[in-house]
């Protein structure tokens, strides 16, 4: 019998304690965390994760601002736009909201982005001290994070397992990657020129997909009892919201899967606030 990570619940759980953490540094220091998200154009899924993640920081007590900029507005502007966070006290965690239009370089944009006020994780000084396990504190990609505190939470240990990350982007493959090398376990990072991903995921005993591709994995493509952590968010043929693998045919072959929804959506944007009042918190030590 599977066991369904449920991480709408544990995201309530976080979020829980983020408010705490949030009422506790408004109490003891007068500090409101502030995240501002930038989104460029009008990309309708962006759109609704954006407004999921604006209505969440409210409810925690967190200053969210959402500012959408024009679908043509210019690298310099933008970059210009993000150089007046960068210099605002008030803001502690600023976003841009991936995907970016053509005319957008997104690394320039990475690398703009102060790394103190990262709370995507992505900015190259951040993306290295992952990758060396750095001790000191750093931000990390939210959604390769929130699934390590759902491992967490299950008891899922990496050390000794044989680990698959299929999909290599720079917010889901790599970062995840990285952390499940840190954790102790042997990774293979798939990509869609993998000749056959079947010949990695049947010996899996964690597999992670972030692909967007439907029905990417069926029960053929699996272990027994292996755990399943599904990153798609995909439209299925019947217009719903579904993940990268067939979960009501692989449910009973599998220890452990994430559901599409409630699985690892809600999980990022917990892991948003909470690193949004991370950053809040090691800026002030740092006497910001
Ligand atoms: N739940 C959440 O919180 C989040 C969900 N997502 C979702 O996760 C999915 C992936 O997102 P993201 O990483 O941004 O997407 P990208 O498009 O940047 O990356 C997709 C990756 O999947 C690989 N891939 C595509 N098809 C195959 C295949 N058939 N076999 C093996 N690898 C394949 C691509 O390979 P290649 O590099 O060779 O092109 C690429 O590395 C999307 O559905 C997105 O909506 C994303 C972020 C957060
Ligand atoms: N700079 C940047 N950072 C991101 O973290 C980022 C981004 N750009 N661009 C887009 C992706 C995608 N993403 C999701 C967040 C929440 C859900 C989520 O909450 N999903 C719900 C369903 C939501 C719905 O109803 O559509 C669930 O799976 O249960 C999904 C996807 C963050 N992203």
């Amino acid at each position: 019998m599977a066991t369904v990570i449920d991480g709408k619940a544990l995201a309530k759980k976080i979020n829980e304690q983020t408010t705490q953490r949030v009422e506790k540094l408004q109490a003891d220091y007068g500090i409101t965390p502030g995240l501002v998200v930038l989104i460029v154009g009008t990309d309708q899924a962006s759109e609704r994760y954006v407004r999921n993640k604006h209505r969440t920081a409210q409810r925690l007590g967190i200053n969210s601002i959402v500012r959408q900029l024009p679908v043509d507005i210019s690298e310099a502007e933008l970059l210009k736009i993000i150089q007046q966070y960068n210099n605002d006290p008030t803001i502690d965690g600023i976003l841009v909201q991936d995907p970016l239009p053509d005319q957008i370089n997104e690394k320039d944009v990475t690398r703009t982005i102060l790394p103190e006020k990262d709370v995507d994780g992505f900015h190259p000084v951040n993306v290295g001290k992952l990758f060396i396990d750095d001790s000191t504190k750093y931000p990390v990609s939210c959604t390769p994070k929130g699934i390590m505190t759902m491992f967490d939470e299950y008891g899922i240990s990496l050390k000794g397992k044989k680990a698959v990350m299929i999909g290599r982007s720079a917010i889901v493959g790599k970062p995840m990657a990285a952390l499940m090398i840190n954790a102790g376990a042997t990774v293979s990072i798939l990509n869609r020129y993998t000749p056959d991903i079947k010949d990695y995921t049947k010996d899996a005993d964690i597999i992670v997909s972030a692909t967007g591709q439907l029905h990417l994995l069926g029960p053929d493509a699996i272990k027994s009892g292996a755990v399943i952590i599904d990153v798609g968010q995909n439209m299925n043929e019947q217009g719903h919201l579904v993940g990268d693998v067939d979960y009501d045919d692989v449910f009973d072959k599998v220890g452990f899967i994430t559901p599409v929804p409630g699985g690892v959506g809600p999980m990022t944007i917990a892991t948003l606030m909470q690193q949004s009042v991370d950053l809040a918190e090691w800026g002030m030590q740092r006497g910001k």
